[in-house]
């Protein structure tokens, strides 16, 4: 009931500890605090708060227009209502490597167990598209070392990401992944790797854990869980997956509407109120304070 029983220093000792326990960790993205309570209630290992997502959810483009405080406000809101670990996508840092400073003592307070940093320059756009251009290596640098020295809680994750895939192929993304490791990050990144020989040889190469972005309509194939496993990675996102779920949902529906006047057709595909409810745990509420009313049910 209310929020997570778990204190954020809990979450983030445990999401430490299973990034080191060599299991792959599946996150798949929350928009809301209400999908990453779908997500904890069918047994996933963490969730992602991607900032795709939530600029696309407050009607932006990925192209570095959210402020911190937005991606704080959401990813504290999200934290706050699971008990499962929650790693945030940080773009760049909003800024120079102060601001990556502040981003994480911003994030330590959300609550949330960790967040990464990409070496792209700004405006940053989605790792997935033509025309990135990267920051200078001793400027990614600095951006994870502030990064992790403005870090107050020793278990909280900093990633680091590259998108030097598309600048040098898999080489230039080793030789930024050690300088990256060499600061401090705890966790790599290596965004936009095209297969499975490409997430191989990145592994062989780096010691630290591995995330893998399984995003749809990108560069990626979409590797499975079992595939990921055996290549070693650590972490797997779906960043942008329930969002794009749940706009195709709304999609067919407001179609739908429009086209038979009636939304009884949709009934079936909705999830139901009762599993809303029992989602939100209101019965708990009802039980906690009698004076809640209770729809028994009932609709
Ligand atoms: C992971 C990502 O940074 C995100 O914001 O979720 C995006 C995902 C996407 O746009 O598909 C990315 O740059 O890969
Ligand atoms: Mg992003």
């Amino acid at each position: 009931m209310l929020y997570s029983r778990l204190t954020a220093s809990q979450k983030r000792r445990a999401f430490r500890a299973a990034l080191n326990s060599g299991r792959l960790q599946r996150m798949p993205g929350a928009f809301s605090p209400l999908v990453a309570m779908a997500i904890a209630r069918r047994g996933f290992e963490g969730v992602y708060i991607s900032g795709g997502a939530l600029a696309a959810d407050l009607g932006l483009p990925d192209i570095g227009l959210t402020t911190l405080s937005e991606v704080a406000a959401r990813s504290a809101a999200t934290a706050r209502m699971v008990d499962l670990p929650t790693l945030v996508d940080a773009d760049t840092g909003f800024g120079e490597p102060l601001n990556a400073a502040r981003t994480v003592q911003v994030m330590e307070e959300a609550g949330v167990s960790g967040c990464h940093f990409e070496d792209q320059e700004n405006p940053k756009r989605c790792g997935h598209l033509d025309g990135t251009t990267l920051v200078p290596v001793p400027t990614a640098v600095r951006r994870i070392a502030a990064a992790v020295a403005a870090r107050r809680d020793p278990d909280f994750i900093i990633g680091a990401r590259t998108d030097a895939k598309a600048h040098g192929g898999i080489k230039a993304v080793v030789e930024r992944a050690k300088a990256y490791a060499d600061a401090g990050a705890d966790l790599l990144f290596p965004e936009a790797l095209a297969d499975a020989e490409e997430f191989e040889a990145v592994r062989a190469a780096v010691d630290i854990p591995i995330l893998a972005n399984m995003t749809e309509f990108g560069k990626s194939t979409l590797l499975t869980v079992d595939q990921l496993r055996d290549l070693g990675v650590n972490v797997v996102i779906y960043p942008v997956t329930m969002l794009r779920v749940a706009m195709g949902a709304i999609t067919r529906a407001l179609e739908s509407i429009d086209e038979t006047g009636t939304q009884a057709d949709l009934v079936d595909d909705m999830q139901h109120r009762h599993r809303l409810y029992e989602l939100l745990g209101y019965s708990d509420y009802t039980t906690f304070d009698t004076d809640v009313f209770d729809t028994g049910g009932r609709q």
